[in-house]
Formats: C-alpha cells, sequence, structure tokens
C-alpha cells in the first residue's frame, strides 16, 4: 500500500505551476466524439488518473487517442460504439458525460448508471431530463441508462432544478448537434462550463451565454476536430493557496486565474491572508495568526464545495469558532472523522461542521476518503505535530499531479513511499531535519 507521509513545521515557499483543469478536461475529452470529420488536439492536459480513465472510455468507444506530454490527439470519425460499461464508470462518475455526445452523434447510449459515492448519491435525473426534453427516450434496467432517439434531437427549453454542472455539460454537448435551438435555463456558471462551450464552438458549434445562468445553443449538423488549450485548474490553485496560508508561507501560484478563485480568495482575506495579483499568478502570503469565518458552500460563483475539505484544513488552525456548511453534496464530511484522529476539536451538526480553533493538531494515520479530502489531511498534516501518514492515495490521483512532489519543491517535509520503504523514508526525513 502506498502512502504519503508528511511531518509538520516549517513555512512553504517559493513558486508552484498549476496543470490543467480536471473539470474542464474530462467534458472536453467526452465531447470530442462530436467531431466526425478531423481531429481534435487538446493540450494543458494533466495526468491525472480520471484523465487516463476517460481517454479508455473513448477508446473502448472506437475513437483513436494518444496522450503524450500534455496533450491529447483524438481521432472520433469512425463508427462510435454506443456503450459505456461500468468499470470505467465505477472508477470515475464523469464518464456519464458521453451520454450526451454519443446521443447527439449515434441517437444511442448506453451508460452504466454511476451509483452513489464517498460524498453522496449523485442522482443524474436533471441529464435524463434534459436528453427527454429534446425528444430522447430513456430507460433504466440491469444496472444501465440507456437513451435513444428516433431521427434526430431536437431543440427543447429546459429548466434545471438545481444548476448542475455535469447536468449542464451533458445537455449543451447534446445540443450542440440537435435540430433548433435549446434554452437551458438554471444552468450552472462555473468556469469548467465556458471553457467547455468555446470547445464546442471552436468545433463550429453556436453555444452562447454559458457562464451565465440561461444557455442558447444552436443546433448545426456536423462538428470538427480543433485545437484547445484547457484552463487552469482553480481547485488546484485553491489548494496551493491553503498550503501557503497554513504554514505562514509565502508562495506564488502560477497559472492561477484571479477571476476564477474570487470566492476563494475573499474567504482567505477574511481570514488575514495576504493575497496579490501578480502577472504569473496569485501570490498569497499566511499570517502569523489566522482568523475564524463562516462558509457555506454553493454553486459556482459561490463558495466550491470542491475547496470545502481544504479549507476546513485551514479554519482548524484559525482562532475561535468557525462553521462550514455543505448546501453542494449531501454527504462530504468524511474527512471530518480523519481530522478528528488528529486532534481536531470539530463536530458535525447537520449539514455543518463547527470547528474550536486553533487546535493543536497531531499527526496520524488517516485516509482519504475522497479526492480533495486527502488533499486536506495532508495540508494539516504540513502543521501537525510529528508524522502523518495518508492512505488511500488512489482518491488523491484522480485530481492532483504529483502532489507530495510540488509541495516538497515548496519546501515540505512530505514523501510518497510504498510500505515496504516507509521504515526507510522516516529516516532519511529524520536525517534532513
Ligand atoms: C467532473 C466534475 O466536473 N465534477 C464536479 C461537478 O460534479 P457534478 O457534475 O457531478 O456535480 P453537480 O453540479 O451535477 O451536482 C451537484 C448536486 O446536484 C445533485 N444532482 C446533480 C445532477 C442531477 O441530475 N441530479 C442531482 O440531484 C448532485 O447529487 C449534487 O448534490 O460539479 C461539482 C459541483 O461543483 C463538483 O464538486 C465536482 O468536482
Ligand atoms: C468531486 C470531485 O470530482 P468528481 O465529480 O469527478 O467526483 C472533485 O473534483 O472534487
Amino acid at each position: 500500500m502506498e502512502k504519503i507521509i508528511v511531518r509538520g513545521g516549517g513555512r512553504l515557499n517559493g513558486t508552484v505551476r498549476v496543470e490543467g483543469a480536471k473539470n474542464a478536461v474530462l467534458p472536453i475529452l467526452a465531447a470530442t466524439l462530436l467531431a466526425s470529420d478531423g481531429k481534435n488536439i487538446i493540450s494543458d492536459v494533466p495526468a491525472l488518473s480520471d484523465v487516463y480513465t476517460i481517454n479508455e472510455v473513448l477508446r473502448h468507444l472506437n475513437a483513436d487517442v494518444v496522450f503524450a506530454d500534455g496533450q491529447v490527439i483524438i481521432d472520433a470519425s469512425k463508427e462510435l460504439n454506443v456503450e459505456a460499461p461500468f468499470e470505467y464508470v465505477r472508477k470515475m462518475r464523469a464518464s456519464v458525460q458521453v451520454m450526451g455526445p454519443l446521443l447527439a452523434r449515434k441517437g444511442h447510449a448506453r451508460i452504466a448508471l454511476p451509483g452513489g459515492c464517498a460524498i453522496g448519491s449523485r442522482p443524474i435525473d436533471q441529464h435524463l431530463k434534459g436528453f427527454e426534453a429534446m425528444g430522447a427516450k430513456v430507460k433504466v434496467g440491469n444496472g444501465f441508462v440507456e437513451a435513444y432517439v428516433d431521427g434526430e434531437l431536437h431543440g427543447a427549453k429546459i429548466y434545471l432544478d438545481f444548476p448542475s454542472v455535469g447536468a449542464t455539460e451533458n445537455i449543451m454537448s447534446a445540443a450542440v448537434l440537435a435540430n433548433g435551438t435549446t434554452i437551458i435555463e438554471n444552468a450552472a456558471k462555473e468556469p469548467e462550463i465556458v471553457d467547455l462551450a468555446n470547445f464546442l464552438n471552436a468545433m463550429g458549434g453556436k453555444v452562447r451565454g454559458a457562464g451565465t445562468g440561461t444557455i442558447r445553443i444552436d443546433g448545426v449538423s456536423k462538428l470538427f476536430g480543433t485545437h484547445h488549450h484547457v484552463i487552469p485548474d482553480r481547485i488546484e490553485a485553491g489548494t496551493f493557496m491553503v498550503a501557503a496560508a497554513i504554514t505562514g508561507g509565502n508562495v506564488l501560484i502560477e497559472n492561477a486565474v484571479p477571476e476564477h478563485l474570487r470566492p476563494v480568495t475573499a474567504k482567505m482575506q477574511e481570514m488575514g491572508v495576504t493575497i496579490i495579483e501578480e502577472k504569473e499568478g496569485l501570490r498569497v502570503i499566511g499570517p502569523d495568526r489566522l482568523k475564524a469565518v463562516d462558509i457555506k458552500t454553493m454553486p459556482h460563483p459561490g463558495f466550491p464545495t470542491d475547496m470545502q475539505a481544504q479549507m476546513m484544513a485551514l479554519l482548524l488552525k484559525a482562532e475561535g469558532t468557525s462553521m462550514i456548511t455543505e448546501t453542494v453534496f449531501e454527504n462530504r464530511f468524511m474527512h471530518v472523522e480523519e481530522f478528528r484522529r488528529m486532534n481536531a476539536d470539530i463536530k458535525i451538526e447537520g449539514r455543518s461542521v463547527i470547528m474550536n480553533g486553533p487546535c493543536d493538531l497531531q499527526g496520524a494515520e488517516v485516509a482519504a476518503t475522497d479526492l480533495r479530502a486527502g488533499a486536506a489531511l495532508i495540508l494539516a498534516g504540513l502543521v501537525s505535530d510529528g508524522y502523518t501518514r495518508v492512505t488511500e492515495l488512489k482518491h488523491l490521483d484522480r485530481g492532483y499531479v504529483n502532489f507530495h512532489g510540488k509541495l516538497a519543491a515548496l519546501g515540505a517535509d512530505v514523501e510518497r513511499v510504498t510500505e515496504q520503504n516507509e521504515e526507510t523514508a522516516q529516516t532519511v526525513s529524520d536525517l534532513h531535519a
């Protein structure tokens, strides 16, 4: 079993560069299936396990996919298969994003039902409601959801019950090849939606209003391969912002887009963190004393749920009582028990978590219960007494490229080890002290 071992102490200093955004690249790679003519070249693609998984799904669907040096080249011009089996969807829920493109291109898609995951039940009813409004018949059975249309999808007016990121993307990617105009109301406004819309338009699509609550898509008859650069990952950037702040360090986060990070920046400034916009990105300087704040996760431009666990780590070191309320996912507090194992004064009350800080955190063996929880536990380990050992790294690898290596380059005492060399790693670390 692999572990990341962190020893607390020391301020982080230096420069770190963020990768292309996981949550932008996954729907974009899925949408490459829409191009029946020419190759798509996607640049700034992070080497994440989720990217390898979506590439496998695309290959299974009969696209040619080559991934090297941060670039994916996809040729989806051959006859496509229509089925995404459970072995992929189980590993990564975002596999469901191939449904809209397949339905638009082939009139048929059969996708294994994603099921629940560590952060909640995560149904896809809003995706399916959109496909049905566009004329698809949907049936669920034998662990699959299947959608098909006689002839072509047609444009429709779709009001989402909740501004779901995945549903907005899936419906947008289906509507781009539909006959007529589709309007998505109460659409998600995340920067990743805008990136997908830009990609669809570069392939020849007609999408307007992405980034607002109303998106209008005028269907076209064919899409062509193009070259697209993925936006920087605002969640990876935010995670390193916390790393700088929690250690009282001074870190330049290159490639961070300030507008994408406003809700995170605003809360960190309230806590007393200095954030400076520089030409290359954001400089984050941690204070000696952090102030307690309350946070509520919300769809964009509210505070992102994907930064909730990392901010929880930061608030454990703030002076006073803080509260985080999670409104996006029903069960995204699995890391609370792990923080408690690190001596955090923390409790769950309904959909909120209350922390009394600053806590004297102690190193412990803890499990990454999900992707962001893994990052948050490592961040807490940076300021804990002694060694923190974080297991279940498969979650972390879904969303962070070389997380421990990037932290080590900023001066953190952190190593990634397999069980057999754990003892040696600890000795080496002691020698470095
Ligand atoms: C690959 C990717 O981009 N993942 C992101 C995406 O996930 P994802 O696209 O799954 O998130 P959604 O915005 O769809 O989900 C938000 C909430 O809506 C609910 N819901 C969603 C769809 C639906 O049909 N029915 C329904 O009830 C979900 O259960 C959840 O409680 O946005 C989330 C919210 O910002 C982020 O945390 C994820 O990192
Ligand atoms: C929840 C996340 O991703 P996914 O939707 O892919 O599970 C995340 O990136 O924090």
